[in-house]
């Protein structure tokens, strides 16, 4: 259904569609989701010390979709309307549906994802899931798990990023620290939750 070259050279699937929004627009839902979403700072334990999670993030969706983050379960916060126009436009372009979305939001290069894969069982086998950059640019960077292979993509306002097919068995990725960034970045991963019934 995206009419992109598949990007990842094994292993997966990644469609990079350049400027899905065109740059006024781009900031103009920048602005509306950086004053809008219910931005939260989470914590993790890690070795059984509570560590801030360097960015802030929230959870839309419809009721059912339940998703563990930070080893939490979170409820959805219901959509907004500029979430669920966003969501639409995302679906048409791409073919899949999705029925949450999980915003990040680095508020410069200090804020950072460390490398994971979308794995979590909710998601399914082979999960589609799509990101769409606003802000500021920053690198993404996807590490093969078995080869020396790395794929860098700088991710610019308005991009959208789909991953797809078996890559996040394959792949990991990461939103990199970096000191050149000192303006933020929001981050809009659509994800499809499978119901309880078919996991
Ligand atoms: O900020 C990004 O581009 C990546 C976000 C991400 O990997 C995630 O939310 O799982
Ligand atoms: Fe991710």
């Amino acid at each position: 259904m995206i009419d992109r070259p598949n990007l990842c050279p094994f292993d997966g699937e990644i469609y990079w569609i350049k400027g899905f929004y065109c740059p006024p627009e781009a900031d103009r839902l920048f602005d509306d989701f950086y004053r809008t979403l219910d931005w939260q700072e989470e914590a993790v334990l890690i070795f059984g010390k509570a560590c801030k999670v360097p960015r802030l993030m929230c959870w839309y969706g419809d009721p059912e979709t339940i998703y563990r983050y930070s080893g939490v379960a979170h409820r959805p916060l219901p959509w907004t309307g500029e979430l669920a126009a966003v969501k639409a436009r995302i679906e048409l372009c791409s073919g899949y549906a999705f029925n949450s979305v999980l915003a990040n939001l680095y508020r410069d290069g200090r804020d950072s994802m460390g490398y994971h894969a979308d794995n979590e069982k909710e998601l399914g086998i082979n999960p589609a899931i799509a990101s769409l950059s606003l802000g500021d640019s920053r690198l993404f960077r996807l590490r093969h798990k078995k080869r020396r292979e790395n794929l860098d993509i700088v991710l610019e306002r308005g991009d959208l990023l789909v991953m797809a097919g078996t890559l996040q068995h394959h792949w990991l990725h990461a939103l990199p620290k970096t000191r050149q960034v000192k303006h933020p970045r929001i981050n809009l991963t659509f994800r499809r939750i499978l119901p309880t019934s078919g996991r």
